[in-house]
């Protein structure tokens, strides 16, 4: 059930026992078996409200705001603004608590942004539900659900509302409602004694999902008079647990703070002894810490996930949880279907061979076998894509393919199984009975004693079928047996059904691979990750398929070698190197493949469709499900789903997350490079006993840490992808967000050099006016005035090597030239707004009170303009010179 916003419903609903006989609940419901009809669908709609569950609301934002001023870094802030109080200055006081406000507000509209993202997600995938409206089935968006409507219930759908069978057998998973994980049944005609209404065996409930069976059921409540919509606590909301990433980062954070705290608290008898007044110390102690107090990180880092989301679902891969970006970004297997991910899922038949191998001379004999064993249709363009091309060419051999005649003949239906690979059907033809059979020729096969023509199946026979299957197979084609035979009476049992066949021949569907897939198995390639390939089709044609995408198909496992395979043999052929083909596999298999990459340490992508496939997609570092050809449990299961079931949208996503990583690195470089700028200049003050007086002010500290960095970090989280992204090895489970390299960068690199030219533009001020160390530059001193402009100077070199820094952090190893300097519009406007504000501070007379500066002489601009460059430069070689090592 989505959640949109729409006036909640203006009229109450009258009480129903949903548990009363059938006859009585419909008369209730004001309903018919046939359903309603549009119009009073519409009108019930229009009435009581859509069939959604209570919106988690606006009402939500001010605690949501609360929080982010009482967040444990916050709270440190709150401390220092606490002791500046007390310790008289109430400018510098009001200044931190300034910075806690805007802080918790710029965290708070990034938070809100990350979850319009998330939720936002819903519109991608409206869910939609089979109805009958007017008769005729028709596929509604959930929402658009009545009291009163029929659905229909199928294996793999999630229950779109509360109903009460009216026919049918379903097995569903209440999990989500009572906890209890085991599939329960529920049957039309079941006797009611249960003593809850959870319990009973007549009734399904919204949200819980359908694992097997078909079922009628009418609706008897819909959004939040629903079961599910009561216990509100459980709303449709996705999950938002805190990430690897951002629990990394939370640490990072509170390393800073300490040493924040303990530069700060270090900071107090040093600046005693280097003259400074108990009071004057403590204020400075103080505001040390509120700047290297890195509060801004945890929610800008949230936004660049979010952010990777938004991109992610444009792309066609809807995440569910902001997390899955950073695991998707460092996949190092993808374990992949092969009809409609690989391929177009635009299935034909290509060729009809009798058992002799010829061209079949019988076609129509086959046909009419196909235009049965079926549950697909045509008309209405559902089921299976393998059933839809075979009832278009029994259409093509003029049989009768409409569900309605295939229905009204039907007398047992065998359906497919996954496992068993087959279906059959038995039907009334012409006045007797007929059996009909297709599924995989190995499958099959076995079950047939004579071919067309009567001729019996000897073991050379045989043998010369499975190498013309080969033959077919090797050509890419699916390759389905058809077999029949006359039936005296219906079989009691499938057993019975599917022996003693007749076998008609062989039909090879081609299914051409997507065009897009090459280039994208090529990229995983290059990024270093291998792709498997795990499919419940013959072994020959799914290698054929892979190779023809470019996956080294040199090994394939059949299902049955792989069941014989102990553990240790399979985790050597999935970590060899090799890309494998699994064939015939079964969806448990998945399983095994997904547990065993997970043990050998890799991280699997592993997509899926049925049913069967949600514990593999469950086990999976990232679950990834189909959103077109995938049943409703596996979108639930997955973390990521596909709107276009492509492969490429794989890799697309896996760039994206690398992409996103790459960008919380870039800024947490960025933020990470100021601290030494700042700190470096106190310390001089303090060791030359304050010979050297302070080179910035407190405030002017605050104004870099607040005004003029923020936008710029923030564009840095938006950098387009770096080149080269993808031919990178995909980064380990080990390797954290900041690493050694970072910090070299960082502090080593651009902080050493900025601090060098920061303390340049100071003393050079300073000098040209006349000062020498231990000069008096108190208020009433003739070197005030040129005191002040040297801080200026100090706070103007900060912000102009904080613009060398953006530009370095924008890449990792690549040149700026290979990614062009106006690439990231964000950054530039950032800079722009940072230098505005700068300005401002600089030359506003009511800002020069409170920050302490003053107008700057022209010819310090010649010093500071090239400081960009200068710091950028330097990294820029560091660069180089790694690049070539
Ligand atoms: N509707 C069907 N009726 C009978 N047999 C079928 C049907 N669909 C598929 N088969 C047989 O079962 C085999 C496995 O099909 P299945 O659909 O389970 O494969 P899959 O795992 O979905 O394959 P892929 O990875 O290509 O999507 C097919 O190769 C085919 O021989």
């Amino acid at each position: 059930m989505t959640t949109h916003l729409r006036p909640p419903p203006a009229t109450a609903e009258p009480d129903i026992d949903a548990r009363e006989p059938i006859g009585l609940l419909l008369r209730d419901l004001r309903s018919v078996p046939g359903g309603l009809t549009s119009r009073e669908a519409a009108r019930r709609l229009q009435a009581y409200g859509p069939n959604e569950l209570p919106h988690k609301g606006g009402r939500q934002w001010p605690l949501a705001l609360l929080r982010q001023l009482v967040h444990p870094l916050a709270l440190l802030l709150w401390v220092a603004a606490g002791l500046a109080w007390f310790a008289g200055t109430t400018n510098l006081a009001i200044a931190i608590v300034g910075v806690i406000i805007l802080n918790g507000l710029l965290a708070f509209f990034q938070e809100q942004q990350a979850e319009r993202a998330v939720e936002a997600l819903g519109k991608y995938l409206p869910e939609r539900s089979a109805v009958l409206r007017d008769g005729l089935v028709a596929h509604l968006e959930s929402a658009e659900l009545v009291r009163g409507d029929i659905v229909l219930l199928a294996e793999g759908d999630r229950v779109p509302a509360d109903a009460r069978l009216i026919e049918g057998t379903v097995d569903v998973d209440a999990s989500m409602l009572t906890g209890e994980s085991a599939p329960v049944t529920r049957t039309a005609d079941a006797a009611d004694d249960a003593d809850r209404a959870l319990d009973s065996p007549v009734l399904v409930f919204s949200g819980t999902v359908c694992v097997a069976g078909s079922a009628r059921a009418v609706v008897h409540a819909t959004g939040r008079r629903t079961e599910i919509g009561r216990i509100a606590s459980l709303s449709a909301r996705i999950g938002r647990e805190e990430s690897p990433l951002e629990r990394q980062v939370r640490r990072v954070a509170w390393l800073i703070a300490g040493v924040a705290v303990v530069v700060g608290v270090g900071f107090l008898p040093l600046g005693v002894a280097a003259g400074l007044s108990w009071s004057a110390a403590f204020v400075f102690a103080i505001g040390l810490l509120v700047a290297n107090v890195p509060e801004g990180l945890l929610p800008t880092i949230t936004l660049a996930l979010a952010a990777g989301v938004r991109s992610m679902a444009k792309a066609g891969a809807l995440v569910k949880r902001l997390s899955a970006v950073e695991t998707l970004g460092s996949t190092t297997v993808i374990c992949t279907d092969k009809t409609g991910t690989l391929t177009q899922n635009s299935m034909r038949v290509e060729e009809l061979r009798g058992p002799d191998g010829a061209e079949s001379a019988h076609p129509r004999e086959t046909a009419a076998v196909l235009a049965r064993c079926s549950t697909a249709d045509v008309a209405g363009g559902s089921g299976d894509p393998t059933e839809l091309a075979l009832l278009r060419f029994a259409d093509d051999h003029g049989q009768n393919v409409t569900t309605s005649a295939r229905e009204a003949a039907r007398k047992a239906l065998y359906p497919f199984d996954p496992r068993l690979k087959r279906m059959s059907t038995v039907d009334l033809v012409d006045g007797g009975l007929v059996v009909a059979v297709k599924g995989a020729p190995e499958q099959v096969l076995p079950l047939c004693s004579t071919e067309l023509g009567g001729a019996e199946l000897t073991a050379d026979r045989r043998a010369r079928l499975s190498a013309l299957v080969d033959s077919m197979a090797g050509r890419a084609l699916r390759v389905l047996a058809v077999a029949r035979r006359d039936a005296p009476a219906i079989p009691g049992s499938r057993a019975e059904a599917e022996d003693g066949l007749c076998l008609l021949g062989f039909v090879g569907l081609v299914d051409p691979p997507r065009p897009e897939v090459a280039d994208a198995v090529a990229d995983c390639h290059s990024a270093g990750i291998t792709v498997h390939v795990v499919t419940g089709d013959n072994g020959l044609t799914a290698a054929e398929i892979a190779r023809r995408v470019g996956i080294g198909a040199d090994r394939v496992v059949d299902g049955a070698a792989l069941a014989r395979m102990p553990e240790p043999d399979l985790d050597s052929v999935l970590v060899g190197g090799d890309e494998v083909v699994f064939s015939r596999a079964a969806p448990e298999d998945k399983l095994r493949i997904a547990d065993a990459l997970r043990d050998c340490g890799e991280v699997v992508a592993m997509t899926g469709d049925g049913v069967n496939d949600a514990p593999a997609l469950r086990r999976a570092d990232i679950g990834v499900a189909m959103g077109v050809g995938g049943t409703d449990v596996a979108k639930e299961a997955a973390t990521v789903v596909l709107t276009d079931d492509n492969f490429a949208t794989i890799v697309a996503g896996v760039r994206e997350g690398r992409r996103v990583f790459d960008n919380v690195r870039k800024f947490v470089l960025y933020i990470f490079a100021h601290a030494v700028p700042e700190v470096l200049p106190f310390l001089l003050f303090a060791i030359s006993g304050g010979a050297i007086p302070l080179p910035l002010t407190v405030l002017q500290i605050l104004a870099i840490d607040l005004g003029t960095e923020t936008l710029p970090a923030l564009a840095l989280g938006r950098e387009p992808a770096e080149p080269g992204l993808m031919a990178r090895r995909p980064r380990s489970r080990r390797e954290g967000v900041v690493t050694g390299r970072m910090l070299l960068r960082a502090w080593g690199i651009m902080g050493v050099l900025s601090a060098v030219l920061v303390l340049g533009a100071y003393f050079a001020v300073l000098y040209a006016a006349g000062w020498h160390p231990g000069a008096d530059v108190s208020d009433s001193s003739p070197l005030h005035h040129a005191y002040l402009q040297a801080t200026t100077a100090s706070f103007a070199a900060i912000v102009f090597c904080q613009i060398g820094t953006a530009f370095a952090a924008r890449t990792e190893r690549v040149s700026l030239r290979a990614i062009g300097l106006g690439t990231n519009k964000l950054l530039l406007g950032g800079i722009a707004f940072e230098l505005l504000f700068a300005a401002a501070l600089i030359y506003l007379p009511w800002l020069q009170d409170v920050f302490g500066t003053a107008a700057l002489p022209a010819w310090v601009y010649a010093v500071l303009v090239p400081m960009p460059v200068l710091v950028w430069g330097a990294d820029e070689l560091f660069r180089l010179l790694t690049r070539r090592s």
